[in-house]
C-alpha cells in the first residue's frame, strides 16, 4: 500500500509486460482486465463475486453517473466506493465515448460537449474541467481526460481535428486535476488509423508527464489488424515506465495480441454483455448456450474452473435458464465469463513471469480453435 500512485514494471517477455500499480485502495496486477460497472454496478453480479473472480479494479462511467444519480448526490452519499460497497480502485472514464454513442449529441466545440440526456432529454454541457470535477465528486482513483473519439472509417481531416482538440483538452484536464497524490489522471491517445497523427498525439501527451496513458479511438469499427498496427505505431512513443490502457478492448484474442505489443490494462463490456445474451467464454472458445445442442448436456462449462458458475452448473440448466429468459441465466454466464477473463489474465501474468508468453499465447489460441469438446 502506498499513499500515492506507483506503477512498477517487474518484467518484460518479448513485448509483453508484467507489473503492478500500487494505490491507496489497493494493488492492480498488470496486465489487468477491468470489468465495466457502468452505473455503479457490474451488471448481474455482486461486487464481492467480481472481486473473487480476480478483478483488482472496476470501471465506473462518468456519463451515466452524472445523469443519474448525479455526481453531487454520489458525493453527498459518501462517494462511489462507499455507495456501491467496492473499496478497491475504480477507474472512471470521462464518458466522452458514451456521449458520442448514447445521447443525441448536440454540439462539440472548444468548450466541450453539449448533449441531451438519454435518461430524461435534459440538456447538459460537459467541459474538460467539469469532467474532472465529476470524477472527483465520484471519488474516482484513476480519472480519464475528456477526449473526442472518432468512429472509423473517418476523414483524415476529421481525425486530425479531433486528435488536436483532445490534446488541448488533455492540458485543461491536467490543470483541473492538479496534484492528487493517491490518484491519477490518464491522457488518451487519439489519431484514428493514421500513424503520423497517432505519433503526434502520443508525443504531445508524453510531454505532459501524466501518470498513465490510454489508447483511445480504437475498437470503434476498424479491423483487428488495423487496431494492432496502431498499437505498434503508438506504444514505442509512450514512456515505458507508465501504464498503457487500451480502451474498450476486447475479445480474449484481442487481449492476447495487445498484451504481446505492450498493453497493461483493458476494459470491455464483452464478458458481461454477451453473458446476458447467453454467450459463454471458456478455455475451449465460445459456447452459445442458447443452441439446442446443449439442451440435455449435463456437463458444466468447465470442470477445471474454480468458479462455481463454470464448474457446478450443467449446460442443460444454463440452456433452460437462457431460453426461459430467467435472470439467473445471465447472472451465471456473466460470472462464468468474468471468471474466464480473469483466469486468462492470470495465465498471461504467470506466463510473462516465467518467460513463456509466446508459447502461452499459441497454446491458448490452439485450445480455443480445438473448440468445445
Ligand atoms: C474509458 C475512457 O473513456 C473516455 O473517457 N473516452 C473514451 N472512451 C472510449 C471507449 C471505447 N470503447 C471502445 N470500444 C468498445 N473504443 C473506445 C474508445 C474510447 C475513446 O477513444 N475515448
Amino acid at each position: 500500500m502506498t499513499d500515492n500512485f506507483q506503477f512498477t514494471l517487474d518484467k518484460t517477455d518479448a513485448g509483453a509486460r508484467l507489473g503492478q500499480i500500487s494505490m491507496p485502495r489497493g494493488e492492480i496486477r498488470t496486465p489487468a482486465f477491468m470489468p465495466v460497472g457502468t452505473v455503479g454496478t457490474v451488471k448481474a453480479m455482486y461486487l464481492d463475486q467480481v472481486h473473487e473472480t480476480g478483478a483488482d479494479i472496476i470501471l465506473g462511467n462518468t456519463y451515466h453517473l452524472m445523469l443519474r444519480p448525479t455526481a453531487e448526490r454520489v458525493a453527498r452519499l459518501g462517494g462511489l466506493h462507499k455507495l456501491i460497497r467496492w473499496e478497491h480502485p475504480i477507474l472512471t472514464d470521462s464518458g466522452g465515448f458514451q456521449v458520442m454513442s448514447l445521447s443525441g449529441l448536440r454540439k462539440l466545440d472548444e468548450q466541450g460537449v453539449t448533449f441531451k440526456s438519454h435518461v430524461d432529454g435534459s440538456l447538459h454541457h460537459m467541459s474538460p474541467e467539469r469532467s474532472i470535477e465529476i470524477q472527483g465528486l465520484l471519488g474516482s482513483d484513476i480519472q480519464m481526460q475528456l477526449d473526442e473519439c472518432v468512429a472509423l472509417p473517418a476523414e483524415p481531416k476529421e481525425i486530425e481535428r479531433a486528435m488536436e482538440m483532445s490534446l488541448r483538452w488533455a492540458e485543461r484536464c491536467r490543470v483541473a486535476f492538479g496534484e492528487q497524490p493517491g490518484k491519477a489522471m490518464f491522457g488518451i491517445v487519439q489519431g484514428g488509423d493514421i500513424p503520423a497523427l497517432r505519433i503526434r498525439s502520443a508525443e504531445a501527451l508524453s510531454q505532459l508527464d501524466l501518470k498513465g496513458y490510454a489508447i483511445g479511438g480504437l475498437a470503434v469499427g476498424e479491423p483487428q489488424d488495423v487496431m494492432l498496427q496502431m498499437l505498434e505505431t503508438t506504444l514505442p512513443v509512450l514512456p515505458t515506465e507508465k501504464p498503457r490502457y487500451l480502451m474498450g478492448v476486447g475479445t480474449p484474442d484481442d487481449i492476447l495480441k495487445s498484451v504481446a505489443r505492450g498493453i497493461d490494462m483493458f476494459d470491455c463490456v464483452m464478458p458481461t454483455r454477451s453473458g446476458r445474451h447467453g454467450l459463454a467464454f471458456t478455455r475451449r472458445g465460445k459456447v452459445n448456450i442458447r443452441n439446442a445442442r446443449h439442451a440435455e448436456d449435463m456437463r458444466p462449462l468447465d470442470d477445471q474452473s474454480n468458479c462455481p458458475a463454470s464448474r457446478d452448473y450443467s449446460r442443460a440448466y444454463l440452456h433452460h435458464l437462457v431460453r426461459s429468459n430467467e435472470a439467473l441465466g445471465g447472472m451465471l454466464l456473466s460470472w462464468n465469463n468474468l471468471a474466464y477473463y480473469q483466469e486468462l489474465m492470470q495465465g498471461i501474468r504467470k506466463a510473462i513471469a516465467e518467460s513463456r508468453f509466446a508459447d502461452f499465447m499459441a497454446e491458448t489460441q490452439e485450445e480455443w480453435a480445438r473448440g468445445d469438446l
